[in-house]
């Protein structure tokens, strides 16, 4: 029997990363996985214009007058994979290849979910990023950092 088959976390991290390569966004791609109690996808999501916006006609820039940026247009990755799914996700955890915003972070903790799995965290300590903390603390929502993926993967490649 082979053992050094990826981990469950691994595999679901590896899906929100392959989601991830979908978006348009020329600076970060985020990609995300909702996984339910039972190991089942059921949700999954990458950062992207609302459906029948075209990606031709809206801005991807960060700076600039905040109508010529991509800010007020972009649906992150976290709504895209709720909104994607078709069941409950009570009790579900969702992986995703950044920290979730304050704006997603009340989406997650409304929709059920009960675990947050990250892999990167460049926001830390902005304003947004402390609000989310806070309320995924308060509302009892864990969240862990898992980034061995990017090594795995690498590793893989370059067999
Ligand atoms: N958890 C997150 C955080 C950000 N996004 C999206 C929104 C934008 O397309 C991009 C962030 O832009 P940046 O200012 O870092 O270039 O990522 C998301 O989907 N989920
Ligand atoms: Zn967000």
């Amino acid at each position: 029997m082979r053992e050094d088959y990826i981990s469950w976390d691994d595999y679901f991290m590896g899906v929100a990363k392959l989601s991830a390569l979908r978006s348009k966004d020329q600076n970060t791609q985020v990609g995300a996985c909702i996984v339910n109690p039972d190991k089942r996808i059921v949700g999954i999501g990458y950062n992207g214009l609302p459906v029948g916006c075209n990606d031709r006609d809206f801005p991807w820039e960060r700076k600039g007058d905040f109508l010529d940026t991509k800010y007020p247009y972009v649906v992150h990755a976290e709504p895209n994979a709720i909104l994607n799914s078709t069941t409950s996700l009570k009790d579900c955890r969702i992986y995703v290849t950044l920290f979730p915003c304050n704006e997603c972070t009340k989406l997650i903790i409304q929709s059920g979910i009960r675990e947050i799995i990250y892999m990167e965290d460049k926001y830390n300590g902005s304003k947004e990023n402390v609000a989310a903390k806070r309320m995924l603390d308060s509302a009892k929502v864990k969240y862990r950092e898992l980034h061995r993926i990017d090594v795995y993967l690498k590793s893989e490649l370059s067999k």
